[in-house]
């Protein structure tokens, strides 16, 4: 279901212009032009519904801010904008529980506010682990970490920071304050280290004033950033979203990295960085297979270059469907590799003789042009503990597949 996002704003030019962010960042906006508008169209809703409210400073019925204390009341996650930003409005926007505030000053401040959505979506699946003795600031960061969408967990010891970190690996960042019951920080934060690495786990220390030398030596622990206390909102938040956009970025750029473009499949280097994994483990049976597409080029030749790339990506969607309890990959061109850890050599023939089976039996619809596709498939079930071994087996196999007639499952 689409969010909703509650827009509270008097200002004709400013209404349209967060209407349409909104609606590019693929969200539902619901406007409202005082607060008791807002109120009467909230009384029907419930807060989940709503991604988070962007609310004006000044409303003609609210005009010291009381439409902000309405949003973060009905438990909505609060974005203030403002026209005039003096220190005195600046301190009684933050002294309440608001994500952020935005001067409409300028262009560039929606930007920073379409970025701001993003993130409070993108936040919804990441975890954040707290780790401070002191229950009351470790409550406080966790609050306005929340705020911000995060999923929060707490703990005063590294014995229960290690056990939480277990359990939700969706924790991507984790703040070590100096005082943690059991351990000193700095060693805690260089065995987290040695456990997570910096692309997958952020870490940012904490510690106050006092504690001049802390910072350096947190980081060279293994801290990716450091936040001296007292910290300042604006610039804690600052570092949290830096840290996570550093991780999600890696993601990206290792998901392509292991993506077939094409398909959408594992390519060749994660299907051997997956498999390699699995081999450490000794698995008492495997079984391997070599797909490829029987006379490709002349599909290419005969329907173009486009169609054949129809073929592939049909090909590797039944592909997924079949094996998702597998591990498959476009090996390159019009070949693909199917790993079966755990299978008996009936169970493997059995599979690749459906996969056979389910490509051949409907054709790849093109721009109105039906498509015959079948696939030949060389599969070895002895399991020599040895991928590369297995692979040229494989394609052994493969190659008396296509000599025999095509269309059809060689085994061993
Ligand atoms: N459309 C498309 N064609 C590709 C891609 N990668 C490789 N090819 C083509 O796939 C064809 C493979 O042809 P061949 O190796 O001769 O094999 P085949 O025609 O399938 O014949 P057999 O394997 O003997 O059944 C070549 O023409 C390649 O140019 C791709 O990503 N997209």
């Amino acid at each position: 279901m689409q969010q909703k996002v509650l827009i509270i704003e008097d200002s004709v030019s400013s209404i349209s212009l967060l209407k349409k962010l909104v609606e590019m960042a693929q969200l539902e906006p619901v406007l409202a032009t005082t607060l008791t508008a807002a109120k009467h169209l909230f009384m029907h809703s419930e807060p989940e519904d709503y991604l988070c409210a962007i609310v004006d400073y000044d409303l003609p019925d609210a005009i010291h801010g009381e439409a902000i204390d309405f949003a973060v009341q009905s438990y909505l996650p609060t974005i203030v904008t403002t026209a005039r930003l003096d220190e005195d409005i600046r301190k009684s926007v933050l002294s309440r529980d608001v994500v952020d505030y935005i001067p409409k000053e300028n262009a560039q401040m929606f930007d920073y506010l379409m970025r701001l959505l993003g993130r409070l979506e993108k936040n919804k699946t990441i975890g954040v682990l707290v780790i401070n003795t002191k229950r009351a600031e470790r409550n406080a960061i966790a609050a306005l970490l929340r705020r911000h969408n995060f999923i929060t967990y707490e703990c005063a010891t590294a014995a229960d920071a290690e056990t939480i970190l277990d359990k939700h690996s969706h924790i991507k960042l984790v703040f070590v304050d100096s005082e943690i019951q059991d351990k000193p920080a700095t060693l805690f934060i260089s065995w987290l280290r040695k456990q997570y690495a910096k692309e997958d786990l952020a870490i940012i220390g904490l510690a106050s004033d006092r504690n001049n030398l802390l910072s350096a030596r947190f980081i060279k622990s293994g801290a990716n950033d450091f936040v001296r206390k007292p910290y300042h909102l604006e610039e804690f938040l600052c570092r949290v979203n830096q840290n996570i956009e550093l991780i999600e970025n890696v993601e990206t750029i290792r998901r392509t990295a292991n993506t077939d473009y094409l398909t959408g499949l594992p390519n060749r280097r994660h299907f051997f960085y997956t498999v390699n994994k699995m081999q450490r483990n000794q698995p008492a049976q495997q079984a391997l297979a070599l797909l490829d597409l029987d006379f490709f080029k002349s599909i290419n030749d005969t329907h173009g270059h486009d169609a054949g790339d129809e073929v592939l990506r049909v090909v590797a969607k039944r592909l997924g469907v079949i094996c998702s309890d597998v591990i498959i990959a476009r090996f390159g061109g019009e070949e693909f590799c199917v790993y079966l850890p755990d299978f008996t050599p009936e169970e493997a023939i059995q599979r690749l003789q459906h996969i056979c089976r389910k490509i051949a039996e409907k054709p790849v619809l093109f721009e109105q042009t039906s498509i015959p596709v079948t696939v030949s498939i060389g599969l070895t079930t002895q399991n020599d503990h040895n991928i590369q071994s297995m692979l040229t087996t494989a394609d052994k196999l493969l190659y008396q597949a296509k000599h025999n007639g095509r269309n059809r499952v060689v085994h061993d």
